[in-house]
């Protein structure tokens, strides 16, 4: 649904992309996680090309964005929504009018526009605002405005920039279930920017590691988890480094079982060996269980243990002694 490919954009002296490459699936939520000055802001300008890149190309729902002249850009740009961390809203016009506005100046006749604002609030758990005025609207409230205002022109995707991070965490997860309820009913794909793992966690299906302007690792969660040494699992499930000898295993969503099936005790049942946990955690991440569990093996059948586990779909890491 988005490709982006050799994007690069410089300011001066300063390269904010170095060379992006990023696939966004139809239907999916896809995060970019990085810290400050990481570049995530300049990539989703980037991508409805409110800011031209230097180099590279922006494909959104078939349509090479980066090859269009302002007039087609203008009216392929209405099939991209965009939400921003401090909502953005007109201080001067009441709820409606601000969810009105992206309506009128498409050229929506006033009797569509009207019912159409009342469908939007109704979709945002917004109705009974319609004539109040941001400043009288909490933080939740307001970004709702925002989320209704960019789906007024039926985006097929929507862009959000750190949306949640003006918001307190009560209140970001309610945006966030109402993001994925949007994203789920109205099979909208979404690209979202943050430096909280924590919304990676509890909406995204794919995610990307982005540090001085460029992508570290992407992919499906799933798969991330699967991949050896990955950056995002790391930092997902942080665990102290690890001994040499020690056996980090990963429970994936390859895994044929559990995350919280006694795979340990197992272990010991069919195995000649002792088990020594050093660490682990584990948590809910894109709807399935997974984690990490340091632990040392010792004894005569610690290899066909490992065997065993990496049979079981298991990743297992063996730090080199
Ligand atoms: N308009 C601009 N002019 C000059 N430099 C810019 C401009 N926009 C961004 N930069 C620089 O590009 C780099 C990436 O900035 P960007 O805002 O994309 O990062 P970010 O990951 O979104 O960080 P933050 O979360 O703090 O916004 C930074 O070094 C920033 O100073």
């Amino acid at each position: 649904m988005i490709k982006v490919s050799g994007l690069r954009k410089v300011y001066g002296s300063v390269v904010a992309l170095d060379g992006v490459d990023l696939h966004v699936r139809k239907g999916e939520i896809f995060g970019v996680l990085g810290q400050s000055g990481a570049g995530k802001s300049t990539l989703l300008r980037c991508v409805n090309l409110l800011e031209r890149p230097t180099a590279g190309a922006v494909t959104v729902d078939g349509r090479e964005l980066t090859a269009l002249g302002e007039g087609e850009l203008r009216r392929a740009r209405q099939g991209i929504g965009m939400i921003h961390q401090h909502f953005a809203l007109l201080s001067s016009r009441t709820v409606a009018g601000n969810v009105a506005f992206p309506l009128e100046i498409m050229g929506m006749p006033r009797d569509r526009r009207a019912k159409r604002v009342v469908e939007l609030l109704e979709l945002v758990g917004l109705t009974g605002k319609a004539k109040a005025y941001p400043a009288q609207l909490s933080g939740g409230q307001k970004q709702r405005v925002g989320i209704a205002r960019a789906l007024a022109g039926e985006p097929s995707v929507l862009l959000s920039d750190e949306a949640t991070s003006a918001l307190d965490p009560g209140t970001t997860q309610s945006i966030l279930a109402l993001l994925k309820r949007l994203n789920r009913e109205l099979g909208l794909t979404i690209l979202l920017i943050t430096h909280e793992m924590d919304v990676i966690k509890a909406v995204c299906d794919s995610a990307a590691i982005m540090s001085d302007g460029r992508i570290e690792e992407a992919g499906p969660i799933p798969e991330l988890l699967a991949r050896p040494g990955s950056r995002l699992t790391q930092e997902l499930f942080p665990l102290p480094p690890a001994e040499p000898g020690s056996v980090t295993i990963t429970f994936t969503g390859t895994y044929t079982g559990r995350a919280d099936e006694p795979v340990v005790s197992q272990v010991v049942r069919k195995f000649d060996v002792d088990v020594n946990i050093l660490g682990g955690a584990l948590e809910d991440v894109a709807g399935v269980s997974a984690g990490r569990l340091r632990v040392r093996l010792t004894g005569e059948e610690s290899g066909a243990a490992l065997g065993y586990l990496r049979d079981r779909g298991l990743l297992v890491e063996v730090a080199s002694r």
